[in-house]
């Protein structure tokens, strides 16, 4: 076959170059896909693939105007492929192409979504002693793998490194971040259970960056190349960690986004200062989507009043990342505090808020050179409401009081307001979208770009007035200027008078009713108006270009604006959702008690007739047995529980009249698996994962939510496991612990574990009815209704009947027996419920079965074995003791 030439094959030689999944190459106006490359964006676009023929060969090919490749590219990218882009350049005998960027999913500057877009590297610390990972179960043994992680917003340019103790953690964090793209190292490339993990629980593209940027020598390079010397060493970094974030910045850098500039500030991501909040746990509480995957419903979705998207991604990172450190809850609550209680001041305040624009993505773009003369204006606008913010904070007396004011500190505002005065006196008010075509620069600004703007108008000016005169000069009547493509600027004479022009008018066009003519005057004008235009893009994109820089230049600046306006927006919508639902500033200490008066369930109050309840734990009373009927409230109660810690750990208020809350190192829950059947894992092997990660994870000063833990095996398995569970909850870990639970068995557990204590949610039984109080009590509950819930649900009359009728006979008679298959003579079977056992086949007339020969004994044996047994050998003489075996086995023999 012979090779491809022309554009067919400089394309196919140029997707050779590069390990991007689809070439977008410039021709002209176009963006165009050749080749295979046509075919898939063809499907994946709906666009329309005709055919370019090369060599004698047909290539399927398709196109997207210049303009319009955005768009493409998003849809392109948000459906995982990497997508190569080469733009046209001129040269000196015509023009060439090159790749001048690889768009992929962390690396998309181009973003509408208000959600952070994370990029992660995930990297095996090559200084553990073991190959692989240990066993599933997590915890920390002795050679466990440990990992570095790094993870970078491109859009906003956040760059946060972390270490993980072991895979449970790794997973925790990724988790927490939510990338969009992930770098595996070269030794998790090989770890099949960790890439199945990052595949299955996270909605990443996973991305195989050049393992040698991953080389721990040139990964420290890069990193302290972008962020100093000091800073890295400053941090002390694993080496795992500094791999990772080298090859963060290196993918970065590769793929040409031409952001690392706006990376500035290397963070730590400590998981010490965090409350544990593992995969499931976000999940079971429902954080930022319910369990059947609906952001509305969430947690996030029913706290976030945000006014701007920095916000609201802000609010979402608290509640993904709750603190530990009093000082730091306190110092937000504070906040919350003052702004709940100022109802005026604080509506101004998102008032103005919602006037400021996303200063962390605008700083990105900037950086990257696509910033247009819009964006800088949103820049400038966004700076102009930080004043503002500031004047409303400072002249309320409480809020001036608050920690608001230390907020606004971070801030540099003369160095904003000085940045806000070049902007507003650089841009026009209504600059194009496009840079090249002037109108982007104010009057006033530049003394060479005004002297060309005067030429340039009084030429227009010259051209507007220009029909009249002639009309006037040479007593035309139907006389008008114009300009297009083809003609350039013309005088337009209608035909009655078209004889009547002078002699300078040179004809270039007839049309049905007027003639067209230029004039020597006229095309000098043109030629000037042209030059004038063309001189005047120049200046104004080279003055813009700077100007741009100029913001560039202060991406620090504008990323901490936006980080204060963005905090003080996740802080006035905390205090708007406590003000408008009556929720209360929690007390947070470092003890253990937790006592809670009138809790409420944050989302479920939304949309119900929430009926409040207490909790009360401390160290005498951390473990509680939770019991009572099934659609009691049970789960609802512990996802309270566990929320409401939850929020008082962002520091914000909680549903409750009255809230102590001692601080917790982490929430581990235990609940139904919605999802898991669909990964091929069953429930009861998921359920009995999710503890083993509980019990290895959770310390003394943990929240633990259990519910029904052994409900998917055998009853006396279950109840078993459960018991061995709540044992070593109890005696070893010493966690606070909420355990709802169907065994009635373990309520016992409270008589001889001394920290366990039993409560249930009431209800109310009269004439056969069930009525749910949704109280919870002190005390255990006996009954389950379970029967209630199945009639309830529609099981068939009949089922539910026997049912009852087989639980009356279990209660009273602690046994029964099942009904055959309708036949005269049934088999039947017993249940012992002391035994935990079926007996039987019985007879059928009902009587007890024979008894087995081997479960009597005979008188004589018997007494051997009670003799035998009542002997102490130590206190018997070795003669008597043979006498007395010869007499036994004689009775024996006998
Ligand atoms: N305190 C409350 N006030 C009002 N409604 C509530 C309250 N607690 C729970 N509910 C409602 O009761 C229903 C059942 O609650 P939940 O699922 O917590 O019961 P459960 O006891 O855990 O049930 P099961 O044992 O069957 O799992 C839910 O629809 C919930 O919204």
């Amino acid at each position: 076959m012979t090779e491809a030439t022309g554009i067919v094959g400089e394309f196919l030689s140029l997707k050779a170059e590069t390990d991007a999944d689809i070439l977008a190459m410039q021709c002209g106006d176009f963006y165009e896909f050749f080749g295979d490359d046509a075919e898939l964006v063809g499907e994946e676009l709906d666009l329309k693939v005709t055919s370019k023929s090369s060599q004698g060969q047909s290539y399927p090919m398709a196109g997207v105007p210049l303009q319009d490749l955005t768009p493409y590219l998003k849809a392109l990218v948000e459906r995982g492929y990497r997508v190569a882009v080469a733009d046209q350049y001129e040269t000196d005998d015509g023009h060439a192409r090159e790749i001048v960027r690889v768009v992929t999913p962390g690396t998309l500057l181009e973003t509408s979504d208000a959600d952070a877009q994370y990029l992660a590297a995930i990297v095996v610390d090559a200084t553990a002693g073991s190959s692989g990972r240990s066993g599933t179960g997590g915890g920390s043994s002795a050679g466990e793998t440990t990992y570095g992680l790094a993870f970078a917003d491109i859009t906003t340019g956040r760059f946060l490194v972390a270490n993980a103790e072991d895979v449970d953690e790794a997973m925790t964090e990724c988790y927490r971040f939510d990338p969009v793209e992930i770098l595996p190292g070269p030794r998790v490339r090989t770890d099949d259970e960790l890439l199945t993990q990052l595949r299955d629980r996270l909605d990443a593209r996973l991305s195989l960056a050049d393992t040698e940027s991953f080389a721990p020598k040139r990964a420290t390079h890069r990193l302290r190349g972008q962020f100093g010397d000091e800073t890295v060493d400053r941090l002390e970094l694993t080496e795992a960690t500094r791999s990772a974030a080298g090859a963060v910045l290196s993918y970065v850098e590769e793929t040409g986004a031409g952001v690392l500039a706006s990376m500035t500030r290397l963070q730590t991501h400590r998981g010490d200062d965090h409350v544990t909040l593992d995969v499931t746990t976000q999940r079971n509480l429902e954080l930022t989507e319910t369990m059947h995957g609906d952001r509305s419903g969430s947690l996030f979705a029913t706290i976030d009043h945000t006014e701007t998207s920095a916000g609201g991604r802000l609010l979402k990172e608290w509640l993904q990342r709750p603190r530990r450190s009093l000082e730091v809850l306190e110092t937000r609550q504070a906040s919350v505090e003052a702004l709940a209680a100022s109802a005026l001041a604080r509506d101004e305040l998102r008032e103005v808020l919602g006037e400021a624009y996303d200063l962390e993505r605008l700083a990105s773009r900037a950086t990257h050179g696509s910033a247009d003369a819009q964006d800088l204006l949103s820049v400038r606008d966004t700076l102009a409401v930080l004043p503002r913010v500031a004047e409303c904070v400072e002249s309320t007396p409480d809020l001036a009081a608050s920690p608001l004011t230390d907020i606004l500190e971070r801030a540099d505002r003369e160095q904003a307001a000085a940045l806000q005065n070049r902007l507003a006196e650089a841009l026009a008010d209504d600059p194009p979208s496009t840079v090249r075509q002037g109108g982007l620069l104010a009057r006033g600004y530049d003394d060479e770009l005004d002297d060309l703007i005067d030429r340039h108008e009084a030429v227009i000016e010259w051209l507007e007035t220009l029909a009249d005169r002639e009309k006037r000069e040479h007593d035309l009547s139907h006389v008008s200027v114009d300009r297009n493509k083809t003609d350039g600027y013309y005088i337009q004479v209608g035909r009655s008078v078209a004889d009547q022009v002078p002699e300078h008018y040179e004809e270039i066009k007839q049309l049905k009713n007027s003639k067209r003519f230029t004039t020597d005057e006229l095309e000098a004008k043109e030629r000037e108006i042209l030059r004038l235009e063309e001189q005047r893009g120049e200046l104004e994109y080279e003055l813009f270009q700077r100007l741009r820089a100029d913001v560039a230049d202060h991406a620090t600046l504008l990323q901490d604006v936006g980080r204060t306006l963005a905090t003080i927006d996740a802080l006035a919508s905390l205090a708007s959702h406590a003000a408008e639902n009556g929720w209360v500033r929690p007390t947070v200490h470092d003890g253990d008690a937790l006592e809670i008066t009138q809790g409420r369930h944050p989302v479920v109050e939304q949309t119900t007739e929430f009926v409040p309840n207490d909790v009360s734990m401390d160290r005498n009373r951390g473990f509680l047995l939770v019991t009572g009927p099934n659609m009691s409230g049970k789960s609802t109660y512990m996802r309270q529980v566990a929320c409401i810690v939850l929020l008082a750990q962002i520091g914000g208020f909680v549903p409750a009249r009255e809230a102590e809350i001692g601080l917790v190192d982490g929430i581990f829950t235990r609940v139904g698996a919605l999802d898991e059947l669909a990964q091929g894992r069953s429930t009861f092997m998921v359920e009995m994962s999710e503890l083993s990660n509980i019990l290895h994870a959770a310390t003394e000063e943990s929240l633990v939510i259990l519910d029904e833990v052994g409900r998917g095996t055998a009853t006396y398995d279950g109840i078993s496991i459960a018991w061995a569970a709540t044992e070593y909850l109890h005696n070893e870990i010493g966690a606070k612990t909420l355990f709802a639970t169907h065994y009635h068995e373990l309520t016992g557990l409270a008589d001889t574990l001394p920290r366990v204590a039993n409560v249930h949610v009431a209800a109310d039984e009269r004439d056969g009815d069930v009525t749910f109080l949704r109280t919870v009590r002190d005390g255990p509950t006996d009954r389950s209704y379970g029967i209630h819930v199945a009639g309830l649900a529609g099981v068939p009359d009949p089922v539910v009947d026997r049912a009852r009728d087989v639980l009356d006979r279990l209660r009273e008679e602690k046994a029964i027996e099942a009904k055959g298959g309708g036949s005269s003579d049934p088999v039947q079977t017993v249940f012992d419920v002391s035994s935990g056992s079926f007996r039987g086949p019985v007879n059928a007339d009902g009587g007890e079965p024979e008894p087995d020969a081997g479960e009597t004994l005979d008188a004589d044996t018997q007494a051997v074995l009670e003799e035998l047994s009542s002997v102490d050998v130590n206190a018997t003489p070795p003669v008597e003791l043979l006498t007395k075996v010869q007499e036994w086995q004689a009775k024996l023999d006998d």
